[in-house]
């Protein structure tokens, strides 16, 4: 059988008649201004039957036929078809560990909790899986002779970092939009060992997510954020490879933490996707995780009192400092997107206090992980849905580990050493200073674990 022809294109996600070629600088209906989300031909896609794509994305997974060992690019036909191979841009993204942290699931009452670690990757953040098809798609659009000067972002840091990556592989210029003083360490060195035009602006993301759209109506500045709605697209093979690691079963539950929410819809998007095509039987339940600090979703679903849906209005708020300064976002641009998710995998919204994420956080390390605040946050939602019962033992939980925790250090080291604001650890562990002598040792061996 002749292998169909498969396409995507870009479509209003609200509903008007909009569409454009992938290639187009579009990032909002023209109709009615809201944003865009990639439609794929699926009665093309159908014509292969889902065993037949399951074999397919198995055989490539992690194989050396670049660039299909990507975990986003295994996927090519569900990400970006027309795409000419010469065009993408891949740092061999996804492939992520999926770990049974058996301990923690046994303290919360559970017996199934796993994580997906999705910090595990070259930048230390999920952000890779959107980024190696936006900017390969920039690279395509450049190729094909449309003037592209430069890829801009607003960042909190993780889309920065991955931005300049891929940015810098491909030989396009970046300009990242960063608010001063509110990123970590890795995150800020990351974009300027990169080469990125880093830009500190004095005022938190949302004010530089402003900005940005205001300077992406300059043609030749192409608008890198999850707003574009490629990004969506490499993202969503996160439910994809999560399925295929579990072997093409879905999970009963998700927990991911939530900031601009993007990555939420991604997730949607990709479950509904193999729903739709045969490769799973069934969705899981979503559960998007807010830090209380900067938690609009949260606020909206819980004052509508009802089940989340595209209905509900999400209202901006100022964001509060807080350790998860990733998802200090008080205006999330993909809040619709995420609501129509949520409605379709029957989820919910739940947040966690600074205490509640930086102990979830060491709890969970305790078992084996090192996750960085916004995993924390996860974490820290499933512990109370657990103490709720609304997760309950025997059901299979997917944790959703979005950076490493290597990208927050200040985070970690300030937890043990009790030095985070309104954090009074409960779990703080202190190295040990003793003599340089076999005696020292032992001594401090025998305070801890008793003597032999
Ligand atoms: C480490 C980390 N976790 C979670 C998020 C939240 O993802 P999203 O903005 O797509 O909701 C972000 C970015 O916002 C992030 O950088
Ligand atoms: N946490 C994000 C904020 C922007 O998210 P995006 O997915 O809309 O680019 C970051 O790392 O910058």
């Amino acid at each position: 059988m002749p292998t169909p022809t498969f396409s995507a294109r870009f479509r209003c996600a609200d509903g008007c008649d909009f569409h454009a070629p992938l290639t187009e600088v579009v990032y909002r209906c023209a109709r009615c201004g809201g944003l865009l989300e990639v439609e794929h031909d699926l009665d093309a896609l159908k014509q292969r039957p889902a065993e037949a794509w399951k074999a397919l994305f198995e055989a490539r997974f992690r194989g050396g036929a670049w660039p299909l060992g990507s975990g986003v690019w295994g996927k090519k036909e569900w990400v970006y078809p027309q795409l000419a191979e010469e065009n993408v841009v891949s740092m061999y993204e996804g492939g992520s560990p999926l770990l049974r942290l058996d301990r923690y699931a046994a303290e919360l009452g559970l017996d199934d909790v796993w994580l997906k670690e999705c910090g595990v990757t070259h930048t230390g953040s999920f952000k890779d899986l959107g980024m190696t098809v936006l900017v390969s798609a920039v690279k395509e659009m450049r190729a094909r002779g449309k003037a592209i000067r430069a890829v801009a972002c607003a960042s909190t840091g993780d889309t920065s970092a991955a931005l300049a990556a891929y940015c810098a592989a491909a030989g396009i210029p970046s300009v990242v939009l960063l608010p001063r003083g509110k990123v970590s360490t890795a995150q800020l060195v990351q974009p300027i060992a990169n080469g990125a035009l880093v830009l500190e602006l004095d005022t938190d993301f949302d004010g530089c997510m402003k900005v940005v759209q205001e300077l992406s109506q300059t043609p030749d500045i192409y608008l890198a954020n999850s707003m574009n709605s490629l990004r969506i697209e490499g993202q969503k093979t996160l439910s994809l490879e999560l399925a295929q690691q579990l072997g093409w079963r879905s999970p009963d539950w998700i927990v991911i933490p939530g900031g601009n929410l993007g990555n939420a819809s991604a997730v949607g998007k990709g479950f509904a996707m193999m729903k739709e095509l045969g490769l799973v039987e069934r969705l899981p339940r979503l559960v998007v995780a807010q830090a209380e600090h900067a938690n609009p979703l949260y606020l909206a679903v819980t004052a509508a009192g009802r089940k989340p849906g595209p209905e509900v209005e999400v209202v901006p708020v100022q964001a509060r400092k807080t350790l998860a300064s990733a998802i200090q976002i008080g205006a999330p641009v993909s809040a619709k997107r995420a609501l129509r998710a949520l409605a379709a995998l029957d989820g919910l919204v739940e947040q966690a206090s600074e205490q509640e994420l930086a102990d979830a956080a060491a709890r969970a390390d305790r078992a084996g992980a090192f996750a960085c605040p916004h995993t924390g946050v996860a974490l820290a939602v499933l512990e109370k849905l657990a103490a709720r019962g609304t997760i309950r033992r025997g059901e299979r939980v997917v944790v959703i580990s979005t950076a490493h925790g290597l990208k927050f250090s200040e985070f970690k080291v300030g937890y043990h050493e009790g030095t985070l604001e309104g954090v009074a650890p409960r779990l703080a562990n202190r190295s040990v200073r003793v003599a340089p002598t076999l005696a020292g040792v032992e001594d401090a061996i025998a305070a801890r674990f008793g003597r032999g």
